[in-house]
């Protein structure tokens, strides 16, 4: 039986590639596959989507495993397997804003990638504000003033250093996971847990 496994497109899969590489899969087909977005290597079949895209395909059964950013699957809850982080998509929820903000007098307005990251954490702490969802680019809202902070990703804090913005306070540190559908857990058991089993032997998280 085919394992159909679905892959983040961007960043993230370069890194799936180097990892699987390095657990001696064939990525040959994968590098070569130029525009394809389906693409047959072995007994596998991999299909390469938007993140949030993933977890819906891995939700309704199509793809039985998915390569996803711990975001993804904090904003939108989906109804997939969560099992296990991945050695690789490090990066970080982080509040910024520009330095030197004085303290508000007023309802603070945050923008983000993430209304229901970003909505949970200021309910955790108390503090009543307006989320202004963006689609990317996020630090600019405190520049051009639609936003007083941002809630967003950070690896290396290149973005937020030469957009003159500073980190307040980091929320969670987070990686890529690797996620199942809930009924391929089962019934294909006999091919998926070598996979995994190949995943968990490089497993560490920094
Ligand atoms: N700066 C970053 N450093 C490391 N990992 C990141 C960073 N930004 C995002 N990621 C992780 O990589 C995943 C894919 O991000 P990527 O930016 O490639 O796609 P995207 O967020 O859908 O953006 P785009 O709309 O540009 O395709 C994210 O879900 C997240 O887990
Ligand atoms: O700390 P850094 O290494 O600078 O990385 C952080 C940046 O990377 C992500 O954006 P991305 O490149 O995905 O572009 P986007 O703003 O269009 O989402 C994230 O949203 C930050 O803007």
């Amino acid at each position: 039986m085919t394992v159909c496994i679905a892959l983040t497109k961007g960043r993230l899969e370069k890194q799936f590639l180097d990892f699987f590489h390095s657990l001696s899969f064939d990525i040959e087909p994968l590098v070569n596959k130029g525009r394809k977005l389906t693409v047959q290597s072995g007994p596998f079949e991999f299909i390469f989507a938007k993140g949030v895209d993933v977890a819906t395909y891995v939700e309704y059964g199509i793809a039985d495993l998915g390569i996803i950013g711990e975001d993804i699957l904090l904003e939108y809850q989906p109804d997939v397997f969560d099992l296990l982080p991945l050695p690789f998509g490090y990066c970080r929820f982080a509040l910024a804003a520009e330095k030197n903000q004085q303290p508000a007098d007023k309802k603070r307005r945050i923008a983000s990638k993430y209304p229901n990251i970003t909505t949970a954490y200021f309910r955790k702490k108390g503090e009543s504000v307006d989320v202004v969802k963006l689609e990317g680019s996020v630090e600019l809202a405190p520049i051009l003033g639609l936003a007083d902070a941002i809630v967003d990703l950070v690896e290396t804090g290149t973005t937020l250093k030469e957009n003159g913005l500073v980190i307040y306070e980091e929320l969670h540190r987070i990686s890529a996971r690797c996620i199942a559908n809930r009924s391929a857990l089962k019934i294909k058991r006999n091919e998926l847990m070598p996979i995994i089993q190949a995943f968990q032997s490089k497993e560490e998280i920094k």
